[in-house]
């Protein structure tokens, strides 16, 4: 029996081992290939080993560390948030990328400058078909002739950072997941031969492939410095904007009254410039770092930032799992609609997205806190006579003010909170300007504080 039991075992034993070894009759080359073969197992299954391990660390590190999930619709403010919180506690990143705005507010002017052309364009079509009269003479065509060459380069570099999908054809569109950071700073960093750096390379850069590289993109846009002044100084032109209703001063990314600034061959961007560059956000991105400065530095965030546009907030609740904070970010514009849904007024998505938010049981435990962004832009519309009951007839003969406009809206938000959540959460609100950031450093110092207290908490730390 025994004897059997150890032939069995034997016989087992043969049965892979027999598999494991070399073949009696292995040539040299025969051996290489198979030691080689054996390497690249083991290098992959090391590999395999170190993401699976790496996975697990962020998992657990994902457990402690503070997730803010940052809502609300498009333009609202919440890509500005997210930067004005990286100036404010990692002000080493933050410095790090200002090259890279440079490059974004640079596509921000010339996404301006491309539709000042189109409309002329446009202008011109129509005039032709129907034989009418237009203010555009032969020296506008020369204008926009002579600054056609930057409209390559908006396609160029926003095919380089901007998603397949693309945009609605101007605002700088990127790809999902924050890549395009990456791609633009290799972009930058071979056209330079060196490490991105603000300011130009003394060498004037060897274009080579046909695609233009951000750094042709400062020298061509100094060159074209006085015909863009000319063109957005021109009372024709001006004219011509009206009559179509382009208003560009109101969009976001407006540039174009710092043509000299921007165009400068060492131009780089201020805080202020990054706030207000405009980069539409497609799809979720996932920022994690740990904090530089401020309350508890040393803690580390995640920070979910999500494209507001009504197409896409599905993508959203995935998200909702396991964050402790939600910015919910609301700019009282009451007189504007969406871009996605021209019918749909701005406040009014506001608050039907704020209740389907605090309403969502899986968010019951989470903490809210509300931001009325964009105040200089209420606080510059009611200055200049704009009047809330004429778009809000429920606000009725209550003061035209800010702070009336604040309260009346502060309390719909607040009753929708106390109405629609699964279970009572305080009302937190805030009223912000994402371009100002000083001011909205000290309130997400804050907001931040109280994110950070909340959760050690929950975690029994404190
Ligand atoms: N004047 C002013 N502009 C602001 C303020 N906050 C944000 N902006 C500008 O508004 C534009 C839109 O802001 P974003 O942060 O990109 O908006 P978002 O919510 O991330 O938009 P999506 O990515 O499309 O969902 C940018 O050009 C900002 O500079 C503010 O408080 N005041
Ligand atoms: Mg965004």
């Amino acid at each position: 029996m025994l004897r059997t039991s150890t032939r069995s075992s034997e016989a087992s034993f043969d049965v892979f081992g027999a598999g494991m070894r070399p073949p009696a009759n292995e040539t040299d080359e025969d051996k290489a290939r198979r030691l080689e073969a054996e390497r690249e197992a083991l290098r992959v299954s090391k590999t395999i080993d170190a993401a699976l391990l790496e996975g697990k660390k962020v998992l657990e590190r994902k457990k402690r560390a503070v997730k803010i999930l940052l809502l609300g619709q498009s333009e609202s403010g919440k890509s500005s948030v997210l930067r004005n919180f990286r100036l404010a506690f990692t002000p080493r990143y933050f410095e790090s990328e200002r090259v890279l705005w440079r490059t974004v507010i640079q596509l921000n002017l010339i996404s301006s400058i491309k539709k000042i052309l189109n409309t002329m364009h446009e202008e011109w079509t129509e005039a032709e078909s129907a034989s009418s009269p237009t203010m555009l003479t032969s020296q506008h065509r020369r204008l926009s002739l002579a600054l056609s060459p930057l409209l390559a380069f908006e396609t160029s570099i926003s095919q380089l950072i901007a998603s397949d999908a693309g945009g609605n054809g101007y605002g700088v569109t990127v790809r999902p997941g924050g890549g395009w950071k990456d791609r633009l700073t290799a972009s930058l960093g071979r056209a330079s031969g060196a490490a991105p750096a603000l300011g130009v390379s003394a060498e004037p850069p060897t274009g080579g492939s046909g695609q233009q590289d951000p750094t042709q993109v400062t020298q061509v846009l100094a060159a074209c410095r006085d015909n863009i002044i000319a063109l957005w100084e021109d009372d024709a032109v001006r004219a011509v904007l009206a009559e179509r209703d382009v208003d560009l001063v109101e969009e976001p990314g407006f540039f174009l009254d710092d043509t000299p600034r921007v165009t400068a061959l060492d131009y780089v961007p201020s805080d202020r410039d990054i706030m207000r560059a405009r980069i539409r956000t497609l799809g979720v991105e996932e920022h994690s770092f740990v904090t530089e400065s401020g309350f508890r530095a040393g803690t580390e965030f995640f920070i979910t930032d999500v494209c507001g546009s009504s197409h896409q907030r599905s993508t959203w609740i995935p998200y909702f799992d396991d964050v402790q904070a939600i910015l919910f970010l609301a700019p009282l514009l009451f007189w504007q609609s969406l871009d996605e849904d021209t019918k749909t007024n701005r406040v009014q998505d506001s608050l039907e997205l704020w209740r389907e938010i605090v309403g969502n049981p899986l968010l019951a435990k989470t903490a809210f806190i509300l931001l009325f962004n964009k105040k200089d832009i209420l606080q510059a519309h009611i200055n200049a006579g704009v009047v809330v009951k004429k778009y809000v007839p429920s606000y009725g003969e209550r003061a035209n003010d800010v702070p009336s406009v604040t309260k009346y809206f502060r309390d719909k938000f607040s009753a929708y909170l106390r109405k629609f959540s699964p279970e009572p959460r305080p009302f937190i609100f805030y009223e912000t300007e994402a371009i100002d950031t000083k001011s909205t450093a000290v309130i997400l110092g804050e907001v931040q504080e109280q994110i950070i207290r909340n959760h050690l908490k929950d975690l029994d730390v404190m």
